[in-house]
């Protein structure tokens, strides 16, 4: 059973077609790249498949939920149980400490305090941010953002992470870091990745490439 399948998206805006019936699925564990060149609908493709924007036709499951047959309600609590992102400006919460940033997801799961408190303790030495646990979004640098939002991403313990040019704000060397760590990461929590990236680095990173052109998976399906 695939942790997401995503079978004939389309999406227009403006009467103009974005997506042109996009399927694809993930299994549990698998990391995959969502390639293609800007504005061929990847961002379009994520977004759909997190709940944030809603596709014209087609459906999107994730963990045997059909996205579209969920209440508003239903719809939010899948999100947050199922479902961990990283973005590419990092999408923390300002004046929130980077402890808190990663707690949060585990709050509005209601996980009890001494195990909210244990799992955030872990993730931030694991992804080498312990000395900063403290410091809010502002004091920190990008690449020390990112290891936050990886961190965020991955406390809830979600089987599919939504990752949309992670990288994309950093220089080469940090980018190069994180994205091991996000890989590695990924990997020791069995969850699906779904990676947009323009970066042939982070290619490497995953088992699988979907290429996309003009709204359509021309590669990789
Ligand atoms: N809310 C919106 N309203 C109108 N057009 C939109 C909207 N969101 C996206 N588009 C258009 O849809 C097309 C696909 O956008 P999308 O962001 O999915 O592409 P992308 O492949 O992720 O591009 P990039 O690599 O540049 O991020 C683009 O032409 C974009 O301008």
């Amino acid at each position: 059973m695939p942790v997401l399948e995503v079978q004939s998206l389309t999406k227009s805006y403006a009467e103009r077609p974005i997506l042109r019936g996009v399927s694809f699925s993930l299994n549990q564990g698998e990391r995959v790249a969502l390639l293609g060149p800007s504005g061929s609908g990847k961002t379009t493709v994520l977004n759909c498949v997190g709940g944030v924007d809603h596709p014209d036709s087609g459906t999107v499951t994730i963990a045997s939920h059909v996205l579209g047959s969920l209440s508003a309600d239903d719809l939010a609590h899948l999100r947050r149980r199922h479902i961990g992102t990283v973005f590419q400006f990092y999408h923390l919460l300002p004046t929130l400490s980077a402890a808190e940033n990663i707690e949060l997801p585990l709050q509005l799961l209601r996980v009890p305090t001494h195990e909210r408190e244990t799992r955030v303790r872990q993730l931030l030495e694991r992804v080498g941010i312990a000395h900063r646990a403290v410091a809010l979004p502002g004091q920190l640098s990008g690449g020390e953002m990112q290891r936050v939002a990886i961190a965020r991403a991955v406390v809830h313990r979600p089987s599919l992470i939504l990752a949309d040019e992670p990288t994309g704000s950093l220089d080469t060397a940090t980018g190069a870091q994180v994205l091991d760590l996000l890989a590695e990461i990924v990997q020791e929590t069995l969850a699906a990745l779904l990676l947009v990236t323009h970066s042939p680095d982070a290619v490497k990173h995953c088992q699988r490439v979907l290429r996309m052109q003009d709204g359509q998976i021309v590669e990789g399906a």
